[in-house]
């Protein structure tokens, strides 16, 4: 099985999950875009559902597949979100936002009442931080905010380059008009600790730590789909 056809499996096992009615977050990334793709096929054959989309992108491709969209002022509560993740541990705390959306992705996640995590066997880590951890910072004083992350890191026993990710020829842009450091902390022991921490400095608008956020995970790997539980 591909790498492609388990982002499939987990798709669908979590299309499971939606029932009739419902108000759905829909993530960003490959696996959520196939997740929106076996759900677009249930609509067209008479699910009624109404997602609330993570990014521009993820709406653009609702939009192509026939996905009824509303923004999340219209719909402020949301029964399920399902979306992708950088990074799964035991007790399902994620990092995210290597697509750039995590500020929308955690918006719409605190709304739901539940948030299901599509991934692959690679995706799942005995302690988060292998994947650098994207930091969504407002542009100005952006420098300033990068020592300030350095300097609480510093504190948390964390050290590696945090670099501004970059797009062509200039900084990335989220869809929200802000810049993402990505931190290459290599390994987060306390990611609870560095998630509080990160939110107080001034600048940081949101980072990709999500802590207590998923209810489940649904992970797809060569012999099939299983679900994680938070094991704590
Ligand atoms: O957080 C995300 C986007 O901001 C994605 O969910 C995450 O990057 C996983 O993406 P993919 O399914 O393509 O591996």
């Amino acid at each position: 099985m591909d790498a492609r056809e388990m982002k499939i499996k987990a798709a669908a096992a979590a299309l499971e999950h939606v029932e009739n009615g419902m108000r759905l977050g829909i993530g960003t990334g490959s696996t959520a875009e196939e997740f929106v793709r076996l759900l677009a096929e249930r609509v067209a054959d008479g699910l009624s559902v109404v997602g609330v989309p993570t990014s521009e992108r993820t709406a653009r491709l609702c939009l192509e597949l026939g996905v009824p969209l509303k923004s999340l002022d219209e719909l402020p509560e949301l029964d399920l979100t399902i979306d992708g993740a950088d990074e799964v541990d035991g007790r399902l705390r994620l990092i995210k936002g290597g697509g750039g959306a995590l500020l929308r992705e955690k918006i719409v996640a605190a709304a739901s009442s539940r948030m299901i995590v599509i991934a692959d066997e690679t995706k799942v880590v005995e302690t988060l931080g292998a994947f650098k951890l994207p930091i969504e910072v407002n542009p100005f004083g952006m420098v300033a905010t990068r020592i300030a992350i350095e300097r609480v890191a510093a504190r948390l026993g964390l050290s590696g380059a945090i670099e501004v990710r970059r797009s062509g020829d200039g900084n990335y842009m989220t869809d929200g008009g802000h810049y993402i450091l990505d931190a290459s902390f290599g390994r987060i022991p306390d990611a609870d600790a560095l998630a509080i921490t990160l939110n107080a400095i001034p600048g940081v608008v949101e980072h990709g730590l999500f802590i207590n956020m998923a209810s489940i995970a649904i992970i797809a790997g060569p012999a099939g789909a299983r679900t994680l539980t938070a094991d704590t």
